[in-house]
């Protein structure tokens, strides 16, 4: 399957904005472990998780840190999510519990669908969401609307413009 969904808008996050935007999603991460401790492991969402998951690991002190991978946009276009590459077994347990499990952001909620079915019991956060994929995240920090496309720092470069009075 795959559709191309229209995007109205760019919302553009430069690298200090996902730095603070993690680091409060880290913060209210903090108090929700495992019966209000220390969560047992951090695991990224390849590949867009894995720059929130470092913030986030670093400020709650967590050092086993794993990845899945799992692949679902070619540039803006949606097609079925697919898992490249599992975490260690024994990091996940039967279901999840205990694991922090972050991805950059929610938009259609498939990949959280697909990776909810795989560890129900994990905790799934995102930096930002958009309505559709709202209710697969248990925490997330900034919404935006469906018709927006969230550009990260590592897809862009700084470029010249033109002055706006122009010539
Ligand atoms: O809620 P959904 O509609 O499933 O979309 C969200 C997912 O899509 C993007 O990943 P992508 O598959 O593009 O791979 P990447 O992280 O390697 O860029 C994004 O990083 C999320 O993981
Ligand atoms: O809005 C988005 N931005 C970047 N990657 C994405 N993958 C799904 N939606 C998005
Ligand atoms: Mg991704």
């Amino acid at each position: 399957m795959t559709d191309r969904l229209p995007h109205e808008k760019g919302f553009h996050i430069s690298w200090d904005q996902i730095h603070r935007d993690s680091r409060a999603l880290a913060w209210r991460l903090e108090q929700q472990g495992p019966g209000g401790g220390q969560w047992r492991a951090v695991v990224a969402i390849t590949r867009g998780g894995l720059a929130p998951a470092m913030i986030i690991a670093r400020e709650l002190d967590i050092r086993v840190v794993d990845t899945i991978s799992v692949k679902s946009y070619d540039n803006q276009t949606r097609a079925e999510a697919v898992v490249l590459k599992a975490p260690q077994a024994e990091i996940m347990g039967d279901d999840g519990e205990g694991i922090l499990v972050i991805d950059d952001l929610v938009d259609t909620g498939k990949t959280l669908e697909l990776v909810r079915k795989l560890f129900p019991k994990a905790h799934f956060a995102t930096v930002y969401a958009k309505p559709l994929g709202r209710d697969m995240v248990d925490s997330f920090i900034t919404e935006v609307s469906q018709d927006t496309w969230i550009f990260f720092p590592w897809d862009m470069a700084l470029q010249y413009v033109e002055p706006y009075r122009g010539k």
